[in-house]
């Protein structure tokens, strides 16, 4: 058996530009992996079938799995007589923001292209994911990068500067699409990412709490009343800065100092179940 870790991620920004012709939306965000992560297994089959199994209850096990379509897509590009088992330990919260799916997708091509000895660049299997979904790109290479076009353009950055990170996933999951969806263009708030940049190459930790900003928060926020609380919550309990990540409904919180960050975890276990005080990964990974 093969193991792979598959890293949550956090939008330090997200910005939306214009909407598309092809329906998507044109965006430009901030991106970085944290050490809150799923762990697939891989294990060849002679049957050529691709089979998932997962710990969750909630996540489909046949081709809606993004997992499975990672496996299909390699089997289909590279004529791969083999299957596959694809065990999934779920621990990044579903439908939460976090790209958990786009994770394991990610994890399972690089993986997959270790199993089966196939030799691909990780500029190739970024491009391959990107026929996944917008987010699996980033996922591949992990760290910290600036991702445009649909979300699957990818220019790596150096690290943030060192911090910890509460997230907070209240009981209800988001649908992406409907986010995208119910976003008013020309109302937009736009969260200064060059601002961001300057933070992160001047590792000007203060500088990155004042630049974060998200324009999906106006979407989920009336669509989830529930999302601002845990918000103000999180403000409330000491955090310096305070985000929702991709489109909701996780919320993160900034902390720069451990007994704050102590505080920030306790407190908001009051409020949400699926609670988690983590750190940054950092930079990307440059090698397949
Ligand atoms: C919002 C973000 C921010 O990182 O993350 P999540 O909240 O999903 O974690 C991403 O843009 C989500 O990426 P991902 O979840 O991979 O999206 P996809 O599967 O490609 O697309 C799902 C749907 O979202 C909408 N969509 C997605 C990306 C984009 N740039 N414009 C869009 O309008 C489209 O309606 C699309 O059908
Ligand atoms: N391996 C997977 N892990 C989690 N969700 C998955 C997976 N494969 C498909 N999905 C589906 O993808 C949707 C989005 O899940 P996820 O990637 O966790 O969230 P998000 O896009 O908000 O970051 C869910 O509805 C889930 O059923």
């Amino acid at each position: 058996m093969l193991y792979v870790k598959a890293p949550a991620k956090i939008n330090l920004t997200l910005d939306v530009l214009y909407k598309r012709p092809d329906h998507y939306h044109e965006v430009e965000m901030v991106m970085t992996t944290v050490d809150l992560a799923d762990r697939i297994g891989l294990e060849s089959r002679t049957d050529g079938l691709i089979k998932i199994i997962s710990t969750n209850g909630f996540i489909p096990t046949d081709y809606r799995n993004l997992a499975y379509q990672a496996a299909q897509l390699i089997k289909d590009t590279y004529d791969i007589s083999e299957g596959v088992t694809i065990s999934i330990e779920k621990e990044i919260p579903v439908a939460a923001g976090l790209a958990g799916g786009s994770s394991d997708a990610a994890a399972t091509l690089k993986g997959l292209n270790r199993l089966w000895r196939l030799n691909l660049s990780i500029d190739t299997i970024a491009e391959l994911g990107a026929k996944i979904g917008s987010d699996v790109s980033f996922c591949v290479y992990g760290g910290t990068a600036l991702a445009t076009g649909r979300g699957e353009k990818i220019q790596k950055l150096p690290a943030p500067p060192t911090c910890w990170v509460v997230l907070a996933k209240p009981k209800i999951g988001v649908s992406t699409a409907q986010v995208y969806g119910g976003l008013k263009i020309d109302e937009i708030e736009h969260p200064n990412t060059h601002q961001m940049l300057q933070a992160i190459e001047r590792n000007d930790y203060r500088l990155m709490c004042n630049s974060i900003g998200n324009v999906l928060e106006s979407v989920t926020f009336k669509l989830h009343p529930e999302v601002v609380m845990i918000k103000e919550q999180m403000k409330r309990f000491g955090a310096d800065a305070v985000l929702m990540s991709g489109s909701g409904p996780t919320v993160f919180g900034l902390v720069d100092n451990e007994s704050r960050m102590g505080r920030v975890y306790n407190g908001l276990r009051g409020f949400c179940d699926e609670v988690f005080a983590v750190r940054l990964l950092g930079e990307s990974n440059s090698l397949a």
